[in-house]
């Protein structure tokens, strides 16, 4: 029985979406991994489906524009007023991927000080970590590193799938982005995230950030599931790989027995 209304039709993800820079990217193919496209068209994706939800966590500096962020994807709003979250706050956002229908969690968590032994009991959990710093504001990107060290306290770095956000760019001249990127990007490829730069007040890159998260996301679950079925092939490598500077997830050049 369906008790849930349809996935909106502007949540429909057929295609993979694209990184924004190569640079600091998670992976590089054009495609979903042909295991995982494989899957979807069979009917194999196990527990990933209707009732599977991923948990996200969003951290960062106090006003860094993690809340605006969040409301821009979900809601399309956007408030100029700061008000602070106290403690922690969630939305869910439906999908379908390739068919399959798929649901994010995502936690908007406190950057302020006083807040912030609440919001990181909420960290556990999460199969991704967006990591916010302003554009605008360099001690917000330094601080990116302890941000992640706390949440990779509660979760499995070796699985977890993360992403370095920087925010409000529509503040910035192109000559200081370019500036900001540049180091932004050396920070992302140390942390092995994925680097985005949006802005919530114009919408820029908002929602492409969030389907390539979807994505991803959804990406890594079938995976995981196929492995955990034993249908994995010699080859495949779903974690991170450390070896590799430029793709930190890495897929078999091995073509399923399904697929052409
Ligand atoms: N110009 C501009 N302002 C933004 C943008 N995103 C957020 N802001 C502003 O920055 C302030 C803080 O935004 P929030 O989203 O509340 O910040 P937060 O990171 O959730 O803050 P905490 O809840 O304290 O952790 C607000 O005044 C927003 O209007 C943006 O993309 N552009």
């Amino acid at each position: 029985m369906n008790i849930l209304a349809p996935v909106r039709r502007d949540r429909v993800l057929a295609e993979l979406p694209q990184c924004l820079r190569k640079e600091a990217a998670l992976h590089v193919r054009k495609d979903f991994h042909p295991r995982v496209t494989c899957a979807c068209q069979e009917h194999r994706t196990g527990t990933v489906g209707r009732f599977k939800i991923s948990k996200v966590i969003v951290v960062g500096d106090l006003s860094v524009g993690k809340t605006c962020l969040i409301n821009r994807f979900c809601k399309d709003t956007f408030d100029k007023n700061y008000k602070a979250t106290i403690g922690v706050d969630f939305e869910m956002e439906r999908f379908e991927v390739l068919g399959v229908p798929f649901s994010l969690q995502l936690w908007d968590t406190a950057g302020q000080e006083r807040f912030k032994c609440i919001a990181s009991t909420y960290y556990r959990g999460a199969q991704a970590i967006i990591i916010v710093f302003n554009l605008n504001d360099v001690a917000s990107l330094e601080h990116t590193k302890q941000w992640l060290a706390d949440a990779l306290k509660e979760n499995d770095p070796s699985s977890v799938l993360l992403f370095l956000v920087g925010s409000k760019k529509d503040l910035s001249t192109p000559a200081q982005y370019v500036l900001m990127e540049k180091d932004a990007l050396k920070v992302a490829h140390e942390m092995k995230a994925e680097y985005w730069a949006v802005s919530s007040l114009t919408g820029e890159n908002v929602r492409e950030f969030f389907f390539r998260v979807a994505a991803l996301t959804f990406e890594a679950n079938v995976l995981a599931e196929l492995e955990k079925s034993g249908s994995r092939r010699i080859g495949d490598v779903v974690r991170l790989n450390s070896d590799d500077s430029n793709l930190y997830l890495t897929a078999s050049k091995k073509k399923p027995a399904c697929c052409p």
